[in-house]
């Protein structure tokens, strides 16, 4: 057992969310890893990585509700998180991006190495993190009454990354494109974001996240608002993604699941027990021939 010493909210304190003209007042949590940043990241590396969560307990107060997790994330690769409400996905997700350290009841024991780096060294700034380490939530959250070229770039001036128009026109449409809502938008991109639907609203979400080049993006049940045909954008934009960034997505549907990923983990917690994963795996043997019964009874819609 490799556990660390259970690190608190207070022993890694969030950063708050600098003040700027150019953007809105948001909570923290909503915005993802947009707000946190004070300070320029422009020295972290670029490319796909390898995400490694190492021995990941987690608490609320003093209830854990995580036991020494460990999962590879191969880069470039999407790995679906499943599993019955409670189990902990969410909780995981977010400490890997360090978002879990925001709840200030908030602790935890273990690593995550990004390409080897643990992003919870003392000398590994929370920005770097989540600059590298993008999120994408349930519910769209763009900000409404900015344009949608504007909300594409929020996240520059916040990481410090400096670019004239000329570049800022490039990252624009090449971030729209990868998240294919270029050629929906590209003759309003003045307008304000809030004007898109909620499944524009989604991948206006990703595309802001990409521009500012994450090695891997975190993605919460990001369609679990989203009707069948925004579900399948998405789902295309997680496609053409493969491959260029190391994708981590929470899901519900099995379906998607199936469909998305390259790899699924299992999670599952026993009656006031913590969660943790009982099974991992290519998803094509996680759902076509799992180890363990319960995870065949899961991904069969026999519980949860
Ligand atoms: N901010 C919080 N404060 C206290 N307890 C929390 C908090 N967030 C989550 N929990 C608890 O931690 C446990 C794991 O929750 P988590 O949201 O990670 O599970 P999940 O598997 O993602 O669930 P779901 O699929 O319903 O989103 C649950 O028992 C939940 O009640």
């Amino acid at each position: 057992m490799n556990i660390k010493a259970r690190r608190s909210a207070a022993l890694v304190p969030a950063t708050p969310a600098p003040a700027t003209e150019a953007l809105p007042a948001v909570d923290a949590a909503g915005l993802g890893q947009l707000a946190v940043f004070d300070e320029p990241t422009t020295d972290v590396p670029s490319g796909a990585a390898r995400l490694r969560a190492e021995n990941i307990s987690a608490w609320f107060g003093d209830r854990k509700v995580l036991d020494r997790v460990s999962l590879t994330m191969e880069p470039g690769k999407v790995t679906a998180l499943i599993g019955p409400s409670g189990c902990g996905k969410s909780t995981f997700l977010r400490i890997l991006n360090r978002m879990h350290e925001m709840v200030p009841s908030a602790s935890l024991a273990g690593q995550v190495r990004l390409d080897g780096t643990d992003i919870y060294d003392p000398s590994q700034r929370v920005t770097a993190a989540r600059r590298q380490i993008g999120m994408v939530f349930q519910k769209a959250n763009p900000f409404p009454a900015m344009s949608i070229y504007e909300n594409t770039i929020a996240g520059l001036k916040l990481a410090g990354i400096k670019a004239d128009r000329v570049e800022k026109d490039f990252l624009v449409e090449d971030s729209l494109r990868k998240a294919s809502l270029w050629e929906e938008v590209k003759d309003r991109l003045h307008q304000p974001g809030g004007g898109l639907s909620g499944g524009q609203q989604q991948r206006l979400c990703i595309a802001r996240s990409l521009a500012v080049s994450p090695r891997v993006l975190l993605m919460d049940e990001p369609c679990s608002a989203l009707d069948p045909t925004s579900t399948r954008r998405v789902e295309e934009t997680i496609h053409s993604l493969r491959g260029q960034i190391t994708i981590v997505i929470v899901t519900h549907n099995m379906q998607q699941a199936a469909r998305v990923s390259d790899e699924c983990a299992f999670f599952l917690a026993a009656h006031n027990q913590p969660g943790g994963i009982v099974e991992h795996g290519d998803t094509e043997a996680m759902f076509g021939a799992p180890r363990d019964s319960r995870t065949s009874d899961y991904v069969n819609g026999r519980f949860g």
